[in-house]
C-alpha cells in the first residue's frame, strides 16, 4: 500500500484531499494536475504559490503511487519531466548534452541507499568517491565558449529545449566573456546556477516596494525572474551571481578526470566556483560535510536548499549513467525546508521592553526547519497591512537559522470569504493603557511605561539581569514573571533587597538555586559604567552606543547632566538618540531608579571626561537622493546627523555634498548643474572614516 507522505510531516493544512477518499487512478491525476499547475507557476512565471516543501510532498505521494501503480505512469507525469517548457517570448536553444535535474534525499538512510547502489553499480569493494558540494538555490543555466569566448547562454527550460538569455547573462558580472586560458576547447558547455545573494534580494524587493511593484517571494525566484528578462538593461541591474559546477558538451579538450578537476580546471580559467567544495570517501565522508555545511548555513551569503554529492571520477559517473530526469552518479541532500505553510488562527500582540507592540501570527502548529512553529512575528502594523495578511489565511512561514519565525505572505488562492483584518487594540493588553502611535513611527507603543505595564517591567528586568548588561546568572525568564507578577519587585533595584526567604517561596526554587541567585546579585554589584548605561535600557541606547557614551562623560554624574547638546557631541550619537536619552533622564522615576542602584552598592570605575571628539561634518550640508544599495536614507542621515553635518531636502548653492543612489532625480541634475559633488554610498562611507 502506497503511505500517504503527508502523514510524517506535522500537522498539516488540510489543503489536499485525503489520498483514501478518490480512487487511486483519480488521486494520481488530480496530484498532476496540481504539480504541473504549481511547476508552470515555478518555472514559468517565476511566481511559484505554495512553499517548495509543500510541493515535494504532492510530488512525493505521486512517486510512490506510481510506484504502486505503476501503471498510473504517463509520460505527462511531473515524475517523468524536468523544469518547465520555455517561455515561447524567448528564441529556443537545443541543448547538446541534455539538462537534467537532481535526486533528492532527506536523510541518512537514503543517502545510505544511494552510496550502496553506486557500490554495486560500479562494483565497488572498497568506499566509493564522492566530489561534495552546495546545492544552490538559483536556476540551472548552461554558458557556451568557443575558443574561449562567450557565444551563447541558455536556460534549462525542460532539459531538452531552454531559452536563449545570452544578452543578459552579458550582463552578468561574476561571469567571464573570455575564458582565462592559453588553449581553450573548441567548444565548452559550462552548467551552473545563477543565483542572487541575500543582502542584493532584500535591497531588490525594498526597491520593488518603493516603486509600487511586485516584490519576490524568494533570491531563487527574484533571480529566475531577474534573468529571463526580455529588456537586458532591467537584468544589468539585479546583482546576479554565478557558480560553475558541472559541464555539457566539449569539443578540442582534454576531459578532466575527476569532477574536481573539473572544478578546478574552470576556477583556473576565471571562472565562479564555489570554495565550499571536497573530496570525501564513502557515505560517511559525506555526512559529514552536510553537517559542516548546515553549521555555516545561515552565514552563507546566499541560499542553499542542501548539498550536492557526486560521484568523483567521470568514468564511474559515466558508467552508472541516468535514469529518466536525473543521474544516477549524484543525489542532492536537502535541508529541512525553512518555509511551511499553515493556517493563521489568530493575531495576537505582545508587548516589549519599550512598550513596542508587535503583531504576533498564532499560527496552526506547523515542522519548519526543524522545529514545530505556532507563533510567528509580523513585526508591525505596517507590515501587516502592506503584506495584506489577514486572520484565517493561509500563509507561507519562515524560520532561517535561529531567526524569530516570520509570516512571508498569504497564499491568495486559498484565501477564504471569511478572513478577517488584524485591528490594532487600542489598549495595552498587558495593562490597559492606550496604545499610541506617533505619526512619523513605524511602531505602536504602550503608552503605561514601566511603571503601569508588567510587560515592560519584566522584559526591562530581562534585559537588565541579560548577559551583555548586568549579567545576573540565574535570573530568568520564569522567575522574573513571578517576581512581576506577585509584585514582590517593581524596579531593577528591587533585585538587590531580594533575600533568601522571598525567592524561597516561588516556585520550582530550591534553596540552593536561591543562593546562587543571591550570589549573582552580588556579584554582579561590581561592574563597568557602559554595561550601566546599557543596563538601563535607554530607546536607541545599544551596546555600542552605551560604550560611547561612557567613554565620553567618564563618570555617571557627568552622563545624568548632560544637554542634548552635550550627548550629540558624543561620537556616533545623532539627534533621534540624543532625543532618545534626554526623555529618559527627564523622567523622575528614571532618575531614582539610577540612585536607588547605586545605593544598593552598584558600582564601577570612572575616569575624566574623553576630550570633546571633533565633529568632522561640522558646517556641511547633505542632500541625500534615490536609493542608496545598503543604506535607508534614515540611516544615512542619522551617520551624517552623528558626525555634525546637516541633511537638507533640496539642494542649493550651499549643498556641501550630493549623496546619490540608484535612481535618484532632478536633485542630482541640480547638483551637477551647480557643480556640487556628488558622492555615492560608498563615497559617503569613505567621507566618514576618513575624517
Ligand atoms: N513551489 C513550487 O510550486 C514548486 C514548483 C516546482 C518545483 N519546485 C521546487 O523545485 C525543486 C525541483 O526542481 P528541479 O528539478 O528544478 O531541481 P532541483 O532543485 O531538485 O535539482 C536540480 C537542480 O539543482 C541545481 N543545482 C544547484 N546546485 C547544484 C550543484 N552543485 N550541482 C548540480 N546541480 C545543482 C541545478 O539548477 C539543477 O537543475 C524542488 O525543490 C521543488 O520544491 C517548487
Ligand atoms: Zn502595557
Amino acid at each position: 500500500m502506497p503511505t500517504d507522505s503527508r502523514t510524517d510531516a506535522a500537522p498539516d493544512v488540510p489543503l489536499i484531499p485525503a489520498a483514501d477518499r478518490g480512487d487511486w487512478s483519480e488521486r494520481a491525476a488530480w496530484l498532476k494536475a496540481e504539480l504541473n499547475r504549481h511547476s508552470h507557476a515555478y518555472y514559468v512565471l517565476d511566481n511559484p504559490t505554495i512553499p517548495d516543501a509543500e510541493y515535494d510532498k504532492l510530488f512525493r505521494e505521486l512517486v510512490s503511487l506510481e510506484e504502486a501503480h505503476p501503471d498510473l505512469v504517463t509520460s505527462d507525469s511531473p515524475t517523468q519531466r524536468v523544469g518547465g517548457k520555455p517561455l515561447p517570448q524567448f528564441e529556443q536553444v537545443r541543448h547538446a548534452v541534455p539538462m537534467l535535474s537532481l535526486n533528492n534525499a532527506f536523510g541518512d538512510d537514503d543517502i545510505a541507499g544511494f552510496d550502496r547502489r553506486v557500490r554495486e553499480g560500479l562494483q565497488l569493494d572498497g568506499e566509493a568517491e564522492y566530489s561534495t558540494e552546495l546545492k544552490f538555490d538559483g536556476l540551472a543555466i548552461s554558458l557556451r565558449y568557443e575558443n574561449g569566448m562567450l557565444v551563447q547562454a541558455a536556460t534549462r527550460g525542460d532539459g531538452m529545449t531552454g531559452e536563449n538569455v545570452t544578452a543578459n547573462i552579458r550582463t552578468v558580472r561574476a561571469i567571464p566573456l573570455r575564458l582565462h586560458a592559453a588553449n581553450p576547447p573548441a567548444v565548452l558547455d559550462v552548467r551552473g546556477e545563477v543565483l542572487m545573494y541575500k543582502s542584493d534580494f532584500a535591497r531588490l524587493n525594498e526597491r520593488q516596494r518603493e516603486a509600487g511593484q511586485k516584490e519576490f517571494a524568494n533570491p531563487r525566484n527574484a533571480a529566475a525572474g531577474s534573468l529571463r528578462q526580455l529588456d537586458p538593461r532591467i537584468t544589468a541591474q539585479r546583482s546576479l551571481r554565478f557558480f560553475a559546477y558541472g559541464i555539457g558538451l566539449l569539443e578540442g579538450g582534454a576531459m578532466p578526470e575527476s569532477h574536481a578537476a573539473l572544478l578546478d580546471w574552470y576556477a583556473g580559467m576565471g571562472l565562479p566556483v564555489c570554495k565550499e567544495r571536497a573530496v570525501v570517501r564513502g557515505a560517511a565522508g559525506v555526512l559529514e560535510f552536510f553537517q559542516s555545511i548546515a553549521a555555516k548555513r545561515p552565514k552563507l551569503p546566499y541560499d542553499i536548499d542542501g548539498v550536492v554529492y557526486k560521484v568523483n571520477r567521470l568514468d564511474q559517473q559515466q558508467k552508472l549513467g541516468f535514469v529518466s530526469r536525473a543521474p544516477r552518479f549524484a543525489i542532492a541532500h536537502k535541508f529541512p525546508a525553512e518555509e511551511a505553510m499553515t493556517v493563521v488562527q489568530d493575531i495576537g500582540v505582545q508587548v516589549g521592553r519599550t512598550g513596542a507592540i508587535t503583531p504576533v501570527a498564532r499560527l496552526a502548529p506547523v515542522f519548519v526547519s526543524g522545529v514545530t512553529v505556532t507563533n510567528a512575528t509580523l513585526h508591525n502594523e505596517d507590515e501587516v497591512r502592506r503584506k495584506d495578511i489577514r486572520i484565517g489565511d493561509t500563509v507561507i512561514v519562515r524560520r532561517a537559522g535561529d531567526v524569530i519565525p516570520e509570516v512571508v505572505s498569504y497564499v491568495p488562492e486559498l484565501r477564504k470569504d471569511d478572513v478577517r483584518e488584524f485591528v490594532m487594540p487600542a489598549q495595552c493588553p498587558v495593562c490597559g493603557s492606550p496604545i499610541v502611535r506617533p505619526e512619523e513611527e513605524a511602531v505602536a507603543r504602550c503608552s503605561g511605561g514601566w511603571v503601569k505595564c508588567p510587560a515592560q517591567r519584566k522584559g526591562g528586568l530581562l534585559h537588565f539581569v541579560s548577559r551583555r548588561a548586568m549579567d545576573i546568572e540565574g535570573l530568568g525568564e520564569q522567575l522574573v514573571d513571578q517576581l512581576v507578577d506577585r509584585q514582590v519587585i517593581t524596579t531593577a533595584a528591587d533585585l538587590y533587597k531580594l533575600g533568601l526567604s522571598a525567592l524561597s517561596e516561588l516556585d520550582r526554587m530550591a534553596e540552593k538555586s536561591a543562593q546562587n541567585v543571591l550570589k549573582a546579585l552580588e556579584k554582579s554589584k561590581s561592574t563597568s559604567l557602559p554595561r550601566f548605561i546599557y543596563a538601563l535600557g535607554i530607546r536607541h541606547v545599544g551596546e555600542a552606543t552605551a560604550k560611547e557614551l561612557a567613554k565620553h562623560f567618564g563618570s555617571l554624574d557627568r552622563f545624568l547632566d548632560a544637554s542634548e547638546e552635550a550627548l550629540l557631541e558624543v561620537p556616533d550619537i545623532g539627534p533621534v538618540v540624543a532625543r532618545s536619552i534626554t526623555a529618559f533622564l527627564a523622567d523622575p522615576l528614571n532618575r531614582e531608579l539610577v540612585e536607588q542602584l547605586r545605593a544598593a552598592g552598584v558600582h564601577w570605575q570612572e575616569h575624566e571626561p574623553a576630550a570633546a571628539a571633533p565633529k568632522p561634518f561640522a558646517g556641511k550640508t547633505f542632500v541625500l537622493t534615490g536609493t542608496l544599495p545598503a543604506m535607508t536614507r534614515d540611516e544615512a542621515a542619522e551617520r551624517i546627523e552623528a558626525a555634525g553635518g546637516k541633511v537638507a531636502g533640496s539642494v542649493s548653492k550651499k549643498t556641501s555634498y550630493v549623496v546619490a543612489g540608484e535612481e535618484a532625480g532632478s536633485k542630482l541634475t541640480k547638483a551637477q548643474e551647480l557643480g556640487i559633488p556628488v558622492l555615492d554610498e560608498a563615497g559617503l562611507l569613505r567621507l566618514l572614516e576618513e575624517s
